[in-house]
């Protein structure tokens, strides 16, 4: 008798594109299904675990949720993601879907590619790889050539590989995709849609179905059940990298602020736009001690768009402000500690 495989989602997007947000969307819409998740963050604070841990989901206890912080899953699938998902499997009542997050830099190729392996390759199949697009960073520019840009890197340098790292990771994302979630679509107007949607239209290399939603609201039957089998169709999946091998994220950093005690949310989102305007910040996303508050203040940024709520008490003797912070190797990281934590 043959054991139905466990179907896993993988859901891949940029940096700030609106990956936790989707996933907590599903995991709140469950219906009584058992599903776990593993979650990747770039940043050596696991701050989207705690999101989604601290989602007081009844149908979602803590320990459905495993995070693999510090460094993108697809450079440590042996290590990281394939003992992770075995040990999902291996437990007394394993999950019925497994919503995998990569983190926003990470390539999906070679995490499909992983559920060949020999070890996982009878028990799991992608049943979708899903991309979520921050709809204003496209429209912003924020992944196109800046042609000024490689004009003058090539007067410097003719033999410098002028690719944009953003938008390889971008596309190698989109390359991958079996439906792709055009998000954020309040920011954004209807003729910016539509430029986008062009945009995501050039990059995908098969018919791939986009929706449009603000939050990651798609109903959960549209998300999961795809039936994809992604790791069986690897040829149609294009990436940037098939023939560098590996990929080390050497064009990005990530490194922590810690921060003091502020007197407002204000005072600190100020800072924060400042640095992020100065140094063009990919992201920052941290819990800040609010003076005289007992809640910890949820912070995330998305290069200059800053977004904040109190979301649960601090943990008893976790009262500590610190901030992760990503950008494109380059940067001084003290000049950066200096605006926002001075
Ligand atoms: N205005 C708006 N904000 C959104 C939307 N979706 C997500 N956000 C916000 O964008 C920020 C980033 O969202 P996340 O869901 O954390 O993004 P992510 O892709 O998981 O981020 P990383 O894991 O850091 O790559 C948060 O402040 C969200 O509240 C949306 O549709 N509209």
């Amino acid at each position: 008798m043959s054991i139905a495989k466990v179907p896993c989602t993988i859901v891949t997007g940029f940096l700030g594109a609106g990956k936790t947000t989707l996933v907590r969307h599903v995991l709140e819409n469950a219906d009584g299904r058992r599903l776990a998740v593993i979650v990747n963050e770039f940043g050596d604070v696991g701050i989207d675990g705690e999101i989604l841990k601290s989602c007081g989901i009844e149908s979602c206890p803590e320990d459905a949720i495993v995070e693999l912080a510090n460094g993108c899953i697809c450079c440590t699938v042996a290590d990281d993601f394939v003992p992770a998902l075995k040990s999902l499997l291996d437990r007394p009542s394993p999950p019925e879907h497994i919503v995998i997050e990569t983190s926003g830099l990470a390539l999906p190729k070679p995490l499909v590619k992983a559920f060949n392996w020999p070890e996982i390759a009878s028990r799991v199949t992608v049943d979708g790889v899903i991309a979520v697009v921050d709809g204003a960073a496209v429209a912003a520019g924020r992944f196109a050539d800046d042609p000024e840009a490689v004009a003058r890197q090539r007067a410097e340098d003719s033999s410098l590989d002028h690719d944009n790292p953003l938008e390889e990771v971008f596309e190698d994302q989109l390359l991958c995709a079996d439906l792709v979630i055009l998000n954020k679509a309040d920011l954004i107007s209807q003729d910016e849609r539509r430029t986008v949607a062009g945009e995501i239209a050039k990059t995908l290399p098969r018919a791939v179905k986009v929706v449009e939603t603000e939050n990651g609201k798609v109903p959960i039957k549209v998300l999961l059940g795809l039936g994809a089998e992604a790791e069986s169709d690897l040829a149609s999946r294009p990436s940037h990298h098939d023939l560098e091998g590996e990929h080390d994220h050497e064009d990005f950093d990530t490194f922590i602020v810690d921060l003091p005690v502020f007197d407002s949310p204000q005072q600190l989102v100020d800072r924060l736009v400042k640095a992020a305007d100065a140094h063009d910040i990919l992201r920052m996303k941290g819990f800040v001690d609010i003076a005289g508050k007992p809640m910890r203040l949820l912070v995330q940024a998305v290069g200059s768009r800053v977004q904040h709520h109190y979301d649960r008490k601090w943990p008893a003797g976790e009262r500590l402000g610190r901030l992760v912070v990503i950008a494109e190797k380059g940067f001084d990281r003290d000049v950066i500690r200096g605006l926002i934590a001075s």
